[in-house]
Order: structure tokens, then C-alpha cells, then sequence
């Protein structure tokens, strides 16, 4: 077996692909709960679903390989070693808060009597308290939060599998994400590097683990080509973080260039590809509004150091030109979201109309619901594979978000 992981570009025809199915922690919640679990609203999970399989398809139909999160975490369960799983279920618990004393014991018990296929869908999709049967008296239970329904929350961002980890080159970050409700999503994938056949044993760089400290998700993290990652400043990633990243890349002499991109720091704008992604080896697609009156935005481009300095670093502020000098074209084509109209673009950015997930150089996959930035693409010479997004679009992701490639072909 051989690393299967090899991500040298944004474009590359898609080969393998990682998703997650939305299950019931996309409607385990009430409205009290979705501003902290990061989402606007709930959606309707057979409709979801559906969309979700429709999206899966496509990606089929034009030569990826689909692989679920779910299904990974629960082959590596079933494996050979039932101390991993034991140690899984710890790890979780303790992460959902719960690190010793009857709860902890009946929440341990109750997961582990369970099928293992079916435990990790509970684990995902929530814990409620009334569901599990604690035997002795507690005073936690009886006296602390005892309104809050659930021992461990439902994980509704899990279906985003872009953001708890980040394939880059032959190795991948494993991220230490931003809120509360995300935190524990990338466990999964740490399990799954570990241990599962696929990847286990075989010297995988980890450009950076979750335990460091700073923040930082893959929804920021953009692999331009091969020897230029661009990362997001953003609400999720902190520029701490990005020069972790940049110096383990450069240590191993994958990757020359990182851009850092300074975007504005709100939910509607989470992370870098929110608003900026690469659809073609000299488009983009850019949402209007983070870039200032003059069309400006602060960027900064840095390169393995010196003796002095283990990183080099210049400030900029012309992104075009930046794109320009270091993917090496003579001309750039950046096509705005909403074709720039103020309402349109709003709108569509909102609904993930910059998010687009390109499947092979000049081939994106996007919303419906964002008609005209898709004619726009459309008209820029793109092709555009559109799915249905009523519900998934709730969870304010789109393809891009909803897709974690493990390889794609060099272009
Ligand atoms: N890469 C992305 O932009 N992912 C979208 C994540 C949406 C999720 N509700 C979140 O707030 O983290």
C-alpha cells in the first residue's frame, strides 16, 4: 500500500474524495441551541439527504472515489483492536466534558454495548439525557444544567468535512478548530489517519495536529498549485497557525510559497473559500465585498527563510498581481460572485455561491439556488455541474465545504 494521499492543486481532476452523509445530528436540535452549533436554521433531513446523494453522484459520475467519514471511523472500530475503541470512546466522552463519575460510566457503558456502526452514528448524532439510564443517584445530574437535554451534543457540522482536516501534498493538517460545537469533529479524522488500512503505517505528514495551539480550518487552507498554498486570515484561522503550517511545509520541501489573505471576520464570511476559490489554472471565483474601494486586500506571501529568519515574509495588497506572479500566468480572470450587483452578490455569497468545489481544471460543481453566478461562470467559459440546495444550504456550506480530497490527478 502506498500514501494514497496527493493533493498538488485546487483543479486536478478529482480521484478520491471524502463526505460525510447528514444523519440525525442535522435536525437533533432546537433554534435555542443553532446559533451555537453554527447553524442558521434546521434543516429537513430527507430532503438533505436526498441532496446529498445527488451531490455524491455527480462526483461518482465524472471518476472520484466517494468515501464517507462515517463508514472509515466505523471500519477502524471494527478493527482488530478493541482498545482503540475503548480508548475512542474515552477520548469523545472527555471531550464532550465527561471524564469520570456515574454519567461518564453510563455514557461509556451505552456506547460500547452498542454496534459499532451504530455507535458512531449515535456519537455524531447526539446524546439526549433521557436516553440513557445513569442507575446511581447524581448530584450533577440532579442539580447542574438539568433543563439541557443533551449529556453529548449533536455534531450537525459534520457533513462540512472540508473544514476538521485539510489534505495538502502527500500529508494533510488535522485541525484545531475554532468553536465549541466543531471541536470534536476532527477526532475522526485523527482516528481515521491512525489507524484505519488505508493510511495507517505509513509515515504520513501531519503538517499540524490539533493539539497546537491557534486556530485554524480547511475551509481557509487552498492548495493553487504545486509549490503555492493560499490560507485565510479569517473568523476560523489565526496567523498563528498559518506560519506552523507554512514552516512544516517548507521544512519538507513541499510547497515554496504561502499566501496568508486577510479576510473579514464574520460567520457569512468563515472562511477563505467562502469567498475565494480556484475554478481553472487562471480563474478564480471572488466575492466583491472583501476587497476595499480600491479593490484591495491585505496579503502577505511568504518563502522558507534565511539564517536569520526561518520565514520571509512581504506584504501586499494587489491580490491579482500577486496571483499572477506566483502561478506564473500573464493574465487572471476573477469572476464576482452575483456578477457584482451589491444585493445579488450579498445573497448568493450567503448561499455559498463562491464556494464552489472544481472537479477538474475548468469543471466546478455548485448550488442551484446561485443562477447567476453559475451563468457567469457559464459565460467565463466554466462548466457547471449544479445540484439541489434547499436544505443542505442551512448549514451555510457548500460544495467545496461538503468535500475532503484525498488525491487528485497532477495537472
Ligand atoms: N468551508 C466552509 O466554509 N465550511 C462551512 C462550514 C459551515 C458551518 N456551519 C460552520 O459554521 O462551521
Amino acid at each position: 500500500m502506498t500514501n494514497p494521499i496527493h493533493i498538488f492543486s485546487e483543479i486536478g481532476n478529482l480521484q478520491t474524495v471524502m463526505l460525510k452523509r447528514p444523519a440525525d445530528e442535522v435536525q437533533n436540535f432546537t433554534p435555542q441551541m443553532m446559533q451555537r452549533l453554527l447553524f442558521d436554521d434546521i434543516p429537513y433531513l430527507p430532503i438533505a439527504q436526498k441532496e446529498h446523494d445527488q451531490f455524491a453522484q455527480v462526483l461518482r459520475d465524472n471518476g472520484a472515489n466517494v468515501l464517507y467519514l462515517e463508514e472509515l471511523v466505523a471500519e477502524v472500530l471494527n478493527g482488530q483492536r478493541p482498545e482503540v475503541k475503548q480508548q475512542f470512546v474515552k477520548t469523545i466522552l472527555a471531550e464532550s466534558g465527561h471524564t469520570r463519575g456515574a454519567i461518564t460510566a453510563a455514557l461509556n457503558e451505552f456506547l460500547l454495548n452498542m454496534p459499532t456502526d451504530l455507535m458512531v452514528a449515535k456519537i455524531m448524532a447526539g446524546i439526549r439525557k433521557s436516553e440513557l439510564d445513569v442507575g446511581a443517584w447524581s448530584l450533577v445530574r440532579a442539580a447542574e444544567d438539568e433543563d439541557y437535554p443533551y449529556y453529548l451534543d449533536p455534531m450537525p457540522n459534520l457533513y462540512f468535512t472540508r473544514d476538521p482536516s485539510a489534505f495538502i501534498g502527500s500529508g494533510l493538517t488535522i485541525n484545531n478548530m475554532t468553536f465549541a460545537a466543531r471541536k470534536r469533529e476532527s477526532l475522526f479524522t485523527e482516528l481515521v489517519i491512525n489507524y484505519h488500512p488505508m493510511f495507517a503505517g505509513q509515515n504520513i505528514p501531519v503538517w499540524r495536529d490539533r493539539n497546537q495551539i491557534g486556530r485554524i480550518e480547511g475551509g481557509d487552507e487552498l492548495i493553487l498549485n504545486d509549490h503555492v498554498v493560499a490560507i485565510g486570515i479569517s473568523e476560523r484561522t489565526s496567523a498563528e497557525a498559518i506560519e506552523d503550517v507554512a514552516r512544516s511545509l517548507f521544512a519538507a520541501g513541499q510547497f515554496d510559497t504561502v499566501l496568508a489573505i486577510s479576510i473579514p471576520k464574520t460567520h457569512a464570511t468563515m472562511h477563505l473559500d467562502t469567498v475565494f476559490t480556484m475554478v481553472n489554472h487562471d480563474q478564480f471565483t471572488v466575492y466583491p465585498g472583501i476587497l476595499d474601494a480600491k479593490g484591495d486586500i491585505d496579503t502577505w506571501i511568504m518563502h522558507p527563510g534565511d539564517d536569520q529568519h526561518d520565514l520571509r515574509v512581504t506584504h501586499r495588497t494587489d491580490l491579482k498581481n500577486v496571483l499572477k506572479e506566483v502561478l506564473n500566468v500573464s493574465e487572471l480572470d476573477m469572476i464576482q460572485t452575483g456578477g457584482g450587483d451589491p444585493i445579488i452578490a450579498g445573497r448568493e455569497q450567503w448561499n455559498d455561491g463562491s464556494n464552489t468545489l472544481t472537479i477538474a481544471p475548468g469543471v466546478v460543481v455548485t448550488y442551484d439556488r446561485n443562477f447567476v453566478s453559475n451563468q457567469l461562470l457559464i459565460e467565463h467559459g466554466i462548466k457547471v455541474l449544479e445540484v439541489a440546495s434547499s436544505e443542505l444550504s442551512r448549514g451555510r456550506g457548500g460544495p467545496r465545504c461538503m468535500s475532503c480530497p484525498i488525491a487528485r490527478a497532477d495537472l
